[in-house]
């Protein structure tokens, strides 16, 4: 588990300070993965740079298993580091060594005998499915592959905390996607907190439990994914929602805007509803995401009921529900275009 407890950073001196991070607090406990997204300058590298103590903070804590590393010495510091791996975009490898070598390293610096390091590192290569490209140099891996080895590395001295920093920007959509769910099953099979700070919303969906948004600095807003998602008045959960295109509701009736989640509402909410007023209900755009069990929807219908007769219905049927010219805009702008459309 690790915690950020009024977590501020503030950089220059005291007549030209810029208070980089602003009294932060985040929670993230042994096996979740926390998104932490947000605009380019928001401060996510100095975050990350706080969470494994490459630059110290300027106040506030951060615990990890109980301990608050800010506050130790040099010394101790790097020791307690261990419990925290890193994982960088560019996986940063020394292209002098093979993937067997670059994922030693830790190992070698902390002492461990070649004979321990030889097996954990053998450990470690299976682990992330890439025995077979040991004595591979980095030249000769793919991106993906790159990555895996970073992975590797990361987890050599056993840390409890896996910190992703924009670890899959710049990958393909498909290799994004191997690498997330590798990060996913080690969590598990680790018992990992693992905080992943990425730009991209859409890896978001396929890899955290809960998100938090960061802006100047700032939480302004956090919560599990399924929360966020069925949230008419997150502008995170918003941002999360994959494109939707409604088509025309059709004269005389009118769109709103539905989300639900499948703990409280059936699948078949649509028959219900329409049954419930007696008349039928379009649908006219839907999107469905299964997080971890749980498939929360967010779609766009039309129908011809009277509002406070819609509404009344919608909420019998436990789905929130909004008019659609009430509601956040229902076409998002698709994730990539630029991070100043996503977060307009
Ligand atoms: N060493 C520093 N001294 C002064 N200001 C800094 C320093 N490092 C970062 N900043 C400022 O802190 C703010 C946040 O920067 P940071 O790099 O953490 O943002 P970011 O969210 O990672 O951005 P990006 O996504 O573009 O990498 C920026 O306004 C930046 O100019």
């Amino acid at each position: 588990m690790i915690s950020l407890k009024n977590l501020t950073k503030v950089y220059g001196h005291p007549d030209t300070s810029v208070t980089v991070l602003d009294n932060l607090e985040i929670d993230v406990a042994t096996g979740e993965i926390l998104a932490i997204v947000g605009p380019s300058g928001a401060g996510k590298s100095t975050l990350a740079q706080c969470i494994n103590l490459l630059e110290r903070p300027t106040s506030g804590q951060v615990i990890v298993n109980g301990e608050d590393l800010a506050r130790l010495s040099e010394r101790k510091l790097r020791v307690a580091r261990r419990r925290i791996g890193t994982i960088f975009q560019s996986a940063s490898l020394l292209s002098r060594r093979t993937a067997a070598e670059n994922i030693a390293l830790p190992l070698q610096y902390l002492g461990v005998t070649p004979a321990e390091t030889k097996a954990r590192v053998a450990e470690l290569l299976e682990r992330v499915g890439l025995s077979h490209r040991a004595n591979h140099y980095p030249f000769e891996l793919s991106g993906g592959q790159l990555q895996r080895v970073g992975i590797a590395r990361a987890l050599a001295l056993r840390p409890s905390v896996l910190l992703s920093d924009e670890a899959t920007s710049g990958l393909d959509p498909e290799t994004t996607r191997s690498v997330v769910s590798l990060l996913r099953q080690l969590r598990d099979d680790l018992d990992l907190a693992v905080v992943f700070i990425t730009h991209e919303m859409d890896t978001v969906l396929h890899v955290a439990d809960s998100a938090a948004r960061l802006e100047n600095g700032r939480i302004t807003e956090q919560g599990s994914l399924v929360d966020l998602l069925t949230d008419h008045d997150s502008a995170l959960g918003r941002a999360l929602q994959p494109r939707l295109s409604p088509a025309d509701p059709g004269a005389g009736s009118r769109a709103w805007h539905v989300t639900y989640d499948s703990r409280t509402v059936p699948a078949d909410w649509l028959q219900r509803v329409s049954a419930d007023l007696g008349e039928p209900v379009a649908l006219l755009a839907a999107t469905i995401q299964s997080i971890d069990g749980t498939s929360t929807g967010n779609a766009t219908v039309g129908l011809r009921a009277p509002e406070p007769l819609a509404a009344a219905a919608f909420t019998r049927h436990g789905l929130r529900a909004v008019p659609r010219e009430a509601a956040a805009p229902a076409v998002q702008p698709a994730p990539r275009i630029t991070e100043e459309l996503q977060w307009a």
